[in-house]
């Protein structure tokens, strides 16, 4: 990825999720105690006590949207590789310890050419997800440039956590699981390696983000913290590969 600085877009603007609560500290956060009633959300459907918005980016073909789908839906998208153009997104509501949490999930292109598009929706977002691919170096070499890119355009205090993607493809593997860690531990993100082939950690990182957000929004002072990077940690099925 090359890092041509692009202007700040302000046309584009991302449908808002309905009132997320603070997880940001962009907005006022919820007052501590049970969850609010839950209501219908914007499309109908689903009913939800909280929501709140997540990107997922990092370069084009590392499996932004195919993770997606994998989550929304079990599937995978295989054949033909389908650039996303521009930004795209499907909402999910899950159960976190009793509570519905929706979660908007903001679908990114990788593509240079749309990243003036992307960066207006970094400020709206409680959570990033940075993908890398295990089988493209430059694609891991490419994290620290995309920090910065967060680091410019995201609230300071957005939820983030690194994976690394494709981990079903060992022969191909050119990143170790220990890179990855390494980067993970200098920068202090919580990591992952994940398959959207097989769904390895898929509703792990989602579900893990997602209870970081409701832990942040409506915390009960007798409820014990929860720390994501232990979570991950201790939840996440290991590769065995180690490659190269
Ligand atoms: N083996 C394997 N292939 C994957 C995996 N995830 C995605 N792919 C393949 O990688 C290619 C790119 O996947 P996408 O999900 O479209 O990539 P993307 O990050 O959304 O790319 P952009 O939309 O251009 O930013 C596709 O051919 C997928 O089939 C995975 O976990 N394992
Ligand atoms: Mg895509």
């Amino acid at each position: 990825m090359s890092r041509k600085k692009t202007p700040r877009s302000k046309g584009a603007s991302a449908p808002a999720a309905s009132a997320p609560p603070a997880a940001n500290g962009s907005r006022p956060a919820r007052p501590i105690g049970p969850p609010p009633p839950a209501r219908p959300s914007l499309g109908g459907g689903d009913f939800y006590n909280v929501a709140f918005k997540i990107m997922l980016v990092g370069d084009s073909g590392v499996g932004k949207t195919c993770l997606l789908v994998r989550f929304k839906d079990g599937a995978f998208l295989a054949g033909t590789f389908i650039s996303t153009v521009g930004i795209d997104f499907r909402n999910k509501v899950l159960d976190v310890d009793g509570v519905k949490v929706k979660l908007q999930i903001w679908d990114t292109a990788g593509q240079e050419r749309f990243r003036s598009v992307t960066h207006a929706y970094y400020r709206d977002a409680h959570a990033l997800l940075l993908l890398y691919d295990v089988t493209n170096k430059a694609s891991f070499d490419n994290i620290q440039a995309w920090l910065t890119e967060i680091h410019e355009y995201a609230q300071h205090n957005v939820a983030l956590m690194l994976l690394g993607n494709k981990v079903d493809s060992a022969q191909e593997r050119v990143v170790k699981r220990e890179d990855g860690e390494k980067l993970a531990k200098e920068y202090g993100l919580p990591f992952m390696e994940t398959s959207a082939k097989t769904g390895l950690n898929v509703d792990l990182a989602f579900t893990a983000i997602a209870k970081e957000l409701k832990q942040r929004s409506m915390k009960a002072p007798s409820e014990p913290h929860f720390r994501l990077h232990d979570y991950v940690k201790r939840e996440g099925q290991g590769t065995s590969c180690c490659r190269p």
